[in-house]
């Protein structure tokens, strides 16, 4: 079977569900993130993550298992996981300003001490659920 190569911007299908690539948002350790548009006009993310034959499969794995029973409101939504041979996709909510620690060292100015307090105060709430629901890995 011919292996998937996501490198330009190209529609792809999904379990039916096309999506339209819309520009790259950033790379991380396991491949590129980019911002689609659905079939419904929804603005989605979508994380490409390249099989390179060593762990990554079973890491992605290990990350949809426990971020599809992660619900709430101050954590990015998983929406659903594809693999297409070559490469694995991770759909999930668009963080419509992006990277946190870029927002808050590139847009000091508009980070007000309230601003700043409202920001730690999310994301306790979001450690706390975690924590509560007994999804916390110590590695
Ligand atoms: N849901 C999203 N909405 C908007 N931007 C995103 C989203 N997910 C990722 N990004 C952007 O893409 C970049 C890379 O994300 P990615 O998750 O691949 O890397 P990471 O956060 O370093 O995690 P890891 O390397 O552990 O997979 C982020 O730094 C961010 O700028």
């Amino acid at each position: 079977m011919a292996r998937y190569h996501f490198e330009a911007p190209s529609v792809i299908n999904l379990n039916g569900s096309f999506y339209h690539p819309s520009h790259k948002l950033g790379s991380g350790g396991f491949g590129t993130v980019f911002a689609m548009v659905n079939s419904s006009g929804e603005k989605i993310a979508v994380k490409t993550v390249n099989d390179n034959g060593n762990d990554n499969f079973a890491l992605v794995n290990d990350e949809v298992t426990i971020w599809s029973r992660l619900r709430h409101k101050n954590i990015v939504q998983f929406y659903a996981y594809h693999t297409l041979p070559g490469v694995h996709f991770i759909s999930m909510e668009l963080a419509a300003y992006g990277d946190l620690q870029k927002f808050i060292t590139e847009q000091s100015h508009y980070c007000s001490p309230s601003l700043r307090r409202h920001i730690a105060s999310q994301l306790l709430e979001a450690v706390s659920f975690i924590h509560r629901n007994g999804l916390c890995i110590a590695t």
